[in-house]
Parts: structure tokens; C-alpha cells; sequence
């Protein structure tokens, strides 16, 4: 038995160079187990002879799958099972994925109102098709759409699959139910089963061995793809720190990223890399890992033609080194479809074809009799003949491709499924690198977010400018309007006129420092939020970090960020507000600001983490705010609320942070004898009801701020803990 070199993809020993230089697969080097790593309970059969005598792939199949071969104990989990394993044949069987119909579509089936019983059966419905719409029922009765019909297939390593089809047909759906990214469709029912090397993969499964390049390229913008590969091999992979740069290096040069390795990656608002570059960046964020199996939602959509076949080209390259790669394509030029290997072609969820490339011709000359124009491009024609059969041959109609399908293809497909299978049962090869179990700390995981997230925050220029231009611009309002309001000499004001005055101002500028320090730090959370929401969506998918490493990294990092404004705005207004200028008088104005920024970040973030929908967040954000100033003492006499309304001050950050600036404003004045009494600080302030003291609002705003980050916490972790 050979030895398992546990190398890093470095030195790969599983690839020999081709006289071009071109990295081949290369059989004779699949390594078996060392017998230090044989589980007693393996049952090590002899080298399989060929599973399948069917002429056909199988027995032309040069993967390497017959080096070995093993039963899985069903009790040792995925992760070591897959630590065995680098050459994975993915197979899925009977696939069908319904989702809860949206009103649109409610609104469509009851236009349509047409019910027609189900031709096909599946133990999850009893149903009713429309021809637009497939609908069914599911056992409790209710309706739903189904996307995908009794898919079956497979995708074997060494080879590109493309998944073709018109728009809506169900490729990304199916690219999806593959990764098991289910969660992406609440409340969505899937039936049957998606395979590794014949092994059922279960929810948790694939985000440790495999990769998905998403359609969209979600990359944070400030950083450069060589500090974005730098991060997620940190976070994603085994790899010393030492190793990372080599790794990280190696993916850029195999993309071909050199140039702009260290250039920003941009987006809507910061120029930066090319849309190729880009597209090329989220491709290696996911290969960084040497993931095994590799699925791509469009990968070169939006591309020229020529930044598109260089991006199949690297894909091939991958799937030359052994990777199972799968992609949806859509409308691709000859020279890109001819790179694929197999097709899967759909319509409205189910299979019209599938099978080699090199194989649709004939498929389509002699069982279909489409006649072909010799410079034709095929994937045109299939693409068309998918939407609108009839344009490529009179007469023709989905339902005969539906049953060409299941008579010509699906049961030679079935069998050679079948003999793959068998042939890839437990196949074993070198060890992934890609951490089966999360081994990084919590702690690693937070202060890799933290940096992450500092750099973010400090190389956007416009969030810092802002900051700083709004923060002086609320300070100089506040001067212009209460300059040295403190300064008033009340001594002999008999009248009280004077007295009542000063009183009245330093209310009004309690409530305007309250306000506007509160308003911006719970809108600059909020309106941040969604910028960075779909990469958490798709690193947490990924697996990568922990909800609560990246709240906490992000929350505090974001503060951090944050607490320039309170300290800009307590440097110009305090020394002009003409209060006493005490250290103790400092230190609670800008202690309390502080405070109050901190606790409007917090439920800036509780809120737009509770929401997916911005302008919910940002609703619910205004209608908090809105009461906690209404509830604040500024507006009316804090002692006299009406019973509900004075329960709500005290969960009001604004109600003690106004008390602490108006004690601030009210310290150390000497104030006037009137006929009959001597007003006293301690008579003003029960008088408006602040009698809570500085002690107390500074803990109780502490406490505020503990409590909105937890309901944070909290919210993500719920909101996540099936991901
Ligand atoms: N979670 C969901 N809820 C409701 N409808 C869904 C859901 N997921 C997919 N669909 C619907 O299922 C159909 C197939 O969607 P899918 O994204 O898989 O198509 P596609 O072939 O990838 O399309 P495109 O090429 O335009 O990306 C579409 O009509 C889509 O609106």
C-alpha cells in the first residue's frame, strides 16, 4: 500500500506536468492510506475491475477511482471520511425542490384558476400542474411551486459540467439544492438525495469540502484580492502563517491576478479592479481553500467574450488538477461551450438532456431530426429549442423532449450513475485542506473580523469624512445657539426672569446634544448595515466564522470607528458652552456622550441585524429613537408623565443622558434668594424630575448599552443557528 503524503496542494503530487506545461491528472499517483490511517472497520476490497461493461464512459473513465476502494463505517463522520478523499463524483437523485408560492404567484394561480391532476408522483404531493407554473400540493394541503422534477444526475471529478437553460428554468435552484444551501429558501421542501463518492451529504456537509462561486461578486470593496485570499485562508484553511503567503501567491499567479493583486478590489462607489479581475478575485476567495468540488452560478456573466473564455479556461485548469466543477452558463459562445465536457440542460425544472458534450449533435440530428446549419453554434440551438422547441424543428414540443428524454437518455444515464457509484464508493486520496472541523479560535475568528473590519471602515474615506464634517457641523450649530448659556450671573435676579431663562436654555440644550448625538450614531449603523450583510451571508454559509465572532468584531470594531464624533463634538462645544469647566464637568459631558453614541450604534445594529429589509430597519431604528427622545424630560417635565409613558423613560438612554448635561450646565451656579425661599441645584433639578444623579445614569446607561448589544447578539445567532 502506497504512502499518504499529506502535502499541501504546493508540492501536489497528484499532478504530473504534461510536456506543454499543463498540469494532468495523473493516476498512478493517487495515494491509499498509510495502515496507520486504516479504521478496523474498513473493509478493503482488491482494486476494482471496470463496475460497468456497458460500452460508454464508465469504462473509458480514466479518473484514477479505480485505486482503491472502501466502505465508509456509516458511524465516522463526513469530515474524517472526507479528509480521505480529493477526487469527488457527485451524484443526486431524484431531486425535487418546492418553494412557498410568492403573492405573485398566488395571484397567478388564481387567474389561472385551472387545476389539472399531477402526471408524475412523488410521495411529497398530491398535486395539480399548470404548464406555467408547477405547482403542488404538499401534505398539509398548502400549494407550492416546484423548481426542480425529478432531477437525477451526475458530475464526475476531472470534468465540467455545465448546467444550461433559459432564464427561471431552475439552474441556480439545482446549483443550490447541490450545495445545500437551503436555507437561502425558508420554508422550501427538497426530496431526495445528493451523493459525495456515494455517501448522502447532509446540510453541514459541503461548506467543508466544497466551493461556491455565488453570481454576484461579494467582495468587500476596500480590501485587495491578495488581503481577501490572505483572510480566508486564515480563516478557512489548516495552513501555517507561513505557508499563507505561498498559498495565497499561488492562487494569484494561477489566475492570473498579479497585476492587480494589490490594487482595491472597488465597487458602486470606489473604482477598482476590472469586472474580469473581479470575477476572477471571488473565484480564488473560494479556490484558496482547494476545495474539491466547485460549483459556479454564472461565472462569466456580464463578461466580454474574451474575459469570459479566459475564466472557463482557468475553471478547465481546475478540473484538469481532479475538481468536480460544475456551472450554470447562460447563452455561452462556441469556443466557451466547447471547454465543458458534459451538459445538463433544463427547462422549467426538468432535464431535457444530459450526457457529454461531444454527444448533443448526434443526440440532436438523429433522435430529435433538428437539422443543424454548419456554422451553427449548438449552444444557441439548445438554448432556444429549451424555450421555443418549435423555432428548430416543426412540431416539436417540450413534451416529446420531456420523453425523448426519459427514453433515449435517462436509463443509460441511470446505469452509468449507478456503475460510478459503485466505482467511487469510499474512494480515497490525499488529505483535504480545508478545515473539516473549525479548529481557528473564537478568538482568531474575532480578531481577524476586527482588523478586517477596522481596515474597512478606515480605508473609506467617505465614512470617516463624514463623520468628522458632521460631528463639527452639529458642534458649531450647538455654539452658535447656546454660546456660553452657562455664564449668567443669577445672583440678585429677583424677578426670577433671568432665572427662568437660563433654565429653559440649558433644557433646550440638553435635548439638542442628546439628539444629536444619538440620531447620527443609530443612522450610520444602519445605513452601513447592508453594505456588508451579503458577504456575512455568504462567509457565514461558508462556514468561516461564528455569528457571534462576527457580531461582536463588528459591533466593536464599528464603535471604535464611532467614537470620533462624541470626542470632535465634546473638544469644540464644551469650553463654549460657559459651564463651569471642571474635570468632574468634563468627564461627565464627555463620558456621557460617549455613552450615548455607543448605545446608538448598538441599537443600530440590533436593528438592522433583526431585518433583512433596510427600510424596516431603518423604520424600526426612527420609532425607537423617536419615543426615547419623547420620553427624554426635554420636551416635557420628566416627573410628570402619565403612568404607561413614565415606565418607557426608563429604559431611555436620552432621559439620563440629558439629566447628566443639564446637571453639567446647572453645577456650581449660584443661584437666587426669592421672597420666601433660596433656590438650591438640588430644588431646580427635582423640580424637573432629574433625580437620578450622575452615578446612576452613567450605570444605568452602561447597563443600557450591555442590554442592546445582547438582544443584537442574540438576534443574529437566532437568525442564524440553521445556516
Ligand atoms: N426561494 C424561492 N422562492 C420563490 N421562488 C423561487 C425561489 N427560488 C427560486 N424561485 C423561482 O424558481 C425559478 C427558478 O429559479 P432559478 O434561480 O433557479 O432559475 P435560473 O435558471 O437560475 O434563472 P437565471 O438564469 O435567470 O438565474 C424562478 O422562477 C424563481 O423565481
Amino acid at each position: 500500500m502506497q504512502d499518504d503524503t499529506r502535502q499541501t496542494d504546493l508540492q501536489n503530487p497528484f499532478l504530473a506536468a504534461d510536456p506543454k506545461g499543463q498540469p494532468q491528472a495523473n493516476p498512478e499517483h493517487y495515494p491509499l492510506l498509510r495502515p496507520s490511517d486504516i479504521h478496523a472497520t474498513y473493509n478493503y476490497l482488491t482494486p476494482v475491475t471496470p463496475v460497468d461493461q456497458e460500452k460508454g464512459e464508465v469504462s473509458q473513465d480514466n479518473s484514477g477511482a479505480n485505486a482503491g476502494q472502501y466502505n465508509m463505517n456509516r458511524s465516522e463522520s463526513m469530515a474524517s471520511f472526507l479528509k480521505r478523499n480529493d477526487r469527488v463524483l457527485v451524484t443526486w437523485h431524484n431531486l425535487n425542490f418546492c418553494v412557498p408560492l410568492t403573492r405573485e404567484d398566488k395571484a397567478l394561480v388564481k387567474q389561472q384558476g385551472r387545476k389539472k391532476r399531477n402526471s408524475f408522483t412523488a410521495p411529497l404531493t398530491e398535486a395539480v400542474q399548470d404548464p406555467h407554473l408547477n405547482i403542488r400540493l404538499v401534505g398539509n394541503g398548502r400549494k407550492m411551486k416546484q423548481i426542480l422534477s425529478a432531477s437525477n444526475g451526475y458530475a464526475k471529478p476531472g470534468e465540467m459540467m455545465a448546467i444550461m437553460g433559459a432564464s427561471g428554468s431552475g439552474k441556480t435552484s439545482l446549483l443550490n439544492v447541490l450545495a445545500q444551501r437551503l436555507s437561502l429558501s425558508p420554508g422550501a421542501i427538497l426530496e431526495g438525495e445528493v451523493r459525495m463518492n456515494n455517501r448522502v451529504v447532509d446540510s453541514n456537509d459541503f461548506g467543508k469540502m466544497g466551493a461556491f462561486v455565488q453570481q454576484d461578486d461579494i467582495l468587500i470593496e476596500t480590501m485587495t484580492p491578495r488581503e481577501s485570499f490572505t483572510f480566508a485562508a486564515r480563516l478557512r484553511t489548516t495552513l501555517s502563517e507561513k505557508d499563507i503567503p505561498l498559498r495565497v501567491q499561488e492562487i494569484i499567479d494561477r489566475l492570473a491576478l498579479t497585476q492587480c493583486a494589490d490594487t482595491r478590489i472597488g465597487g458602486v462607489m470606489l473604482k477598482g479592479i476590472s469586472g474580469g479581475e473581479r470575477k476572477r478575485t471571488s473565484i480564488g476567495y473560494e479556490l484558496i481553500t482547494d476545495p474539491i468540488v466547485i460549483l459556479l452560478d454564472e461565472p462569466t456573466s456580464g463578461l466580454d467574450s474574451s474575459t469570459a473564455l479566459r475564466i472557463i479556461k482557468d475553471l478547465k485548469k481546475e478540473a484538469m488538477r481532479g475538481k468536480t466543477v460544475i456551472a450554470t452558463i447562460h447563452q455561452p459562445s462556441g469556443s466557451i461551450f466547447m471547454e465543458f465536457e458534459r451538459l445538463l440542460l433544463l427547462h422549467d425544472g426538468y432535464q431535457l438532456y444530459q450526457g457529454p458534450l461531444k454527444e448533443i449533435t448526434p443526440y440532436l440530428n438523429n433522435v430529435l431530426k433538428v437539422k443543424m446549419g454548419k456554422y451553427q453554434n449548438v449552444a444557441d440551438l439548445i438554448i432556444k429549442m429549451a424555450q421555443a422547441p418549435g423555432i428548430v424543428r416543426f412540431n416539436l414540443s417540450n413534451d416529446e423532449l420531456k420523453s425523448s428524454y426519459d427514453q433515449s437518455i435517462a436509463p443509460k444515464m441511470q446505469r452509468q450513475m449507478d456503475a460510478y457509484e459503485k466505482k467511487y464508493n469510499g474512494f480515497q486520496a490525499r488529505f483535504s485542506m480545508i478545515q473539516a472541523d473549525r479548529s481557528v479560535s473564537g478568538f482568531k475568528q474575532f480578531s481577524e473580523l476586527f482588523k478586517r473590519n477596522l481596515t474597512y471602515l478606515l480605508r473609506n474615506p467617505a465614512t470617516i469624512r463624514m463623520t468628522f464634517i458632521n460631528a463639527s457641523f452639529v458642534a458649531l450649530l450647538v455654539l452658535a445657539l447656546f454660546w456660553k448659556v452657562g455664564e449668567v450671573d443669577l445672583k440678585d435676579d429677583e424677578e426670577g426672569t433671568l432665572t427662568r431663562r437660563s433654565i429653559f436654555n440649558w433644557v433646550g440644550l440638553s435635548f439638542m446634544l442628546t439628539n444629536n448625538i444619538m440620531m447620527p450614531s443609530v443612522q450610520n449603523v444602519v445605513l452601513q448595515m447592508p453594505l456588508q450583510v451579503p458577504v456575512f451571508k455568504r462567509e457565514i454559509m461558508n462556514h468561516m466564522y461564528s455569528p457571534t465572532a462576527y457580531f461582536w468584531a463588528r459591533t466593536l470594531s464599528g464603535i471604535m470607528i464611532q467614537l470620533i464624533s462624541p470626542t470632535l463634538m465634546t473638544l469644540i462645544v464644551f469650553f463654549g458652552l460657559g459651564c463651569p469647566i471642571t474635570i468632574d464637568n468634563f468627564l461627565n459631558f464627555y463620558t456621557i456622550s460617549l455613552q450615548l453614541t455607543i448605545i446608538g450604534s448598538s441599537i443600530g445594529y440590533m436593528c438592522g441585524l433583526m431585518f433583512d429589509d433596510d427600510n424596516a430597519a431603518r423604520g424600526v431604528c426612527m420609532f425607537l429613537t423617536l419615543i426615547f427622545m419623547l420620553v427624554s424630560g426635554g420636551l416635557n417635565n420628566a416627573a410628570n408623565y402619565p403612568p404607561v409613558i413614565d415606565q418607557i423613560q426608563y429604559v431611555s438612554p436620552n432621559r439620563y443622558a440629558l439629566e447628566v448635561y443639564f446637571r453639567v450646565m446647572s453645577n456650581d451656579q449660584t443661584y437666587p434668594s426669592f421672597l420666601n425661599y433660596t433656590l438650591t441645584e438640588g430644588m431646580l433639578l427635582e423640580t424637573l424630575g432629574f433625580t437620578r444623579g450622575y452615578a446612576m445614569c452613567h450605570y444605568v446607561m452602561g447597563g443600557l448599552f450591555g442590554l442592546f448589544m445582547c438582544l443584537g447578539w442574540f438576534v443574529i445567532v437566532c437568525r442564524n443557528r440553521k445556516v
